[in-house]
């Protein structure tokens, strides 16, 4: 199993990593948010550009990316445009979330990108090969928020993301019974065991789901995220209380 590393930060080994998102409108809601995160255990930062009310001009988001960087020159700070159909504030045209994140991946200012599966194919080989020619690391994902696929489903859209040259596959569930999370989590173990040849992230949403952000070291998912000020996602703990959680289920592993 590879690992993945981005700054000092070193994505499956040891303790799985805690994730912060920032959900800011404005400039200032943006830079708030970082400043609370400053003070929380989180190992790397998510800038949720989707909810940022500038988001349609790219030199705008550059400058924005630009004054997180500031605030976070050790911390790795993961940009994602979640769309609509996966749980995002916004869409946008496939031709502008494409433009998004190649300004994004050249602006030197952050570490990884996320980009989802289902974007289609000539659009995500496009947004790979430009982080990866500008050293920025790709998260790619895919959102189910209603349901569960079965095991193979999700297993098979892990190994596409691996096929497209993702450096982390990504995916997030929604159960509808305790049954869907021990599916998300069988998927993880046997992906990790049997087909991933690099970290994955996986989670089952909302209350249901949390334990699913709490267990990644038994089964098999290198980060979990948690909310500072604003939860992204359904079922995110806060950071402190995640960290207390991941540390003590550690020390017993
Ligand atoms: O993909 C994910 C995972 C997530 O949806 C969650 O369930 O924690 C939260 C999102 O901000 C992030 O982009």
């Amino acid at each position: 199993m590879n690992t993945v590393t981005m700054k000092n930060v070193e994505f499956g080994a040891g303790v799985p990593k805690i994730c912060v998102p920032i959900c800011g409108k404005t400039k200032e809601d943006v830079l708030e948010q970082a400043k609370i995160i400053l003070d929380t255990p989180a190992d790397i930062i998510e800038w949720r550009m989707d909810w940022f009310e500038q988001v349609e001009n790219t030199a705008s988001v550059v400058e924005m990316a630009k004054e997180l960087r500031e605030v976070f020159k050790e911390t790795p700070v993961l940009a994602t445009f979640r769309s609509k159909k996966e749980g995002g504030e916004l869409e946008v045209s496939t031709e502008y979330y494409v433009e998004l994140n190649c300004a994004v991946a050249k602006s030197g200012y952050v570490d990884a990108v996320d980009i989802e599966l289902y974007t289609g194919d000539k659009e995500v080989e496009t947004i790979v090969t430009t982080a990866h020619e500008n050293g920025v690391k790709v998260i790619m994902s895919n959102h189910d928020f209603f349901k569960t696929p079965s095991k193979e489903e999700i297993i098979s859209r892990l190994c596409a993301m691996q096929e497209k040259g993702a450096d982390i596959p990504k995916i997030a569930v929604m159960p509808q019974s305790k049954k869907d999370v021990l599916t998300l989590l069988s998927a993880t173990n046997e992906m990790v065991e049997e087909h991933a040849n690099r970290p994955i992230i996986t989670m089952s949403m909302a209350a249901t789901g949390v334990i699913s952000r709490l267990a990644g070291e038994v089964f098999g998912s290198c980060l979990t995220f948690g909310a500072a000020k604003k939860a992204s996602a359904p079922g995110q703990m806060g950071v402190n209380d995640l960290k207390t959680v991941l540390e003590t289920l550690h020390k017993s592993l």
